[in-house]
């Protein structure tokens, strides 16, 4: 499959309030949005890049990503909500590309492993593909500063990115849902249309940075990183 990657890169990052786009916070020396395309091409199944950026950023960011040889870069603005900018992203696309893999800037450190397992599920049939972990907290359903329930963990999962799609189940959900509330990820769109949403093992470390903390957990992770192949 010819695979393409989206990365919406075009938030403001209000919660982290680093005084500048999240994509471009540095984390380890590097931004956030370079470490994020570092680890997708480093999977090896990324054929075409689509970068999502805010307006006035197109050049900074063709030269922060020139030294990764990204295949085929492409660099296009984002819009007000996600679901904007991965539209934009996806009407960037060549008509080509037969599987897409939408990933955000802010889970910088998603290990190349996890885009492998998405596109292996996608080229084994899946529409959509989502990677997930279990929850380890109890969780509650409140109403009104009152538990209502406590809800049967088992059947929940926090779900990461990268998010797998054919091309054109993508591209047909992201314009169906033009102009409806906006949905807080891809798979989202295309349940809402019926598809067939499938699971692949998340990434501990995928945390989406999003909040100051978050980047001081990220700094840690990264410095705990393996720098060479570790010994079976
Ligand atoms: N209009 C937007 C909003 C978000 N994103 C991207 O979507 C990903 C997930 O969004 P989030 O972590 O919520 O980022 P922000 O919207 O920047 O955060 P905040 O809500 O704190 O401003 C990020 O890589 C972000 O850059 C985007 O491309 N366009
Ligand atoms: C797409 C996502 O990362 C999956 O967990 C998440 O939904 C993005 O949410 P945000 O509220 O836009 O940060």
């Amino acid at each position: 499959m010819k695979i393409g990657l989206v990365v919406p890169a075009a938030g403001r990052g209000d919660r982290l309030a680093a005084g500048r786009p999240k994509a471009f916070v540095l984390l380890a020396g590097e931004p956030l949005l370079v470490h994020a395309v570092r680890g997708a091409l480093s999977s090896g199944v990324v054929d075409v890049v689509v970068v999502v950026v805010p307006a006035g950023m197109r050049d900074t960011v063709l030269e922060l990503l020139a030294p990764l040889d990204c295949p085929d870069l492409r660099v296009v603005v984002g819009g007000g909500e996600r679901q904007d900018s991965v539209r934009a992203g996806v009407h960037a696309l060549p008509s080509d590309v037969d599987g897409v893999l939408v990933h955000d800037a802010a889970r910088s450190l998603a290990p190349p492993r996890v885009f492998v397992d998405v596109v292996a599920a996608l080229e084994a049939g899946a529409v959509a593909v989502v990677p997930t972990l279990a929850v380890s907290d109890t969780i509650k359903r409140v109403v009104d500063g009152v538990v209502v329930e406590t809800v049967d963990r088992r059947e929940l999962a926090v779900v990461q990115t990268p998010q797998g799609f054919r091309h054109d189940a993508l591209h047909a959900a992201h314009e169906a849902a033009r102009g409806a509330a906006p949905a807080t990820d891809d798979a989202g769109i295309l349940e809402a249309l019926g598809h067939e949403v499938r699971v692949v093992p998340g990434a501990p470390e995928a945390i989406k940075i999003t909040l100051p903390q978050d980047l001081l957990l990220a700094e840690v992770l990264v410095g705990a990183a393996p720098t060479a192949p570790v010994a079976p």
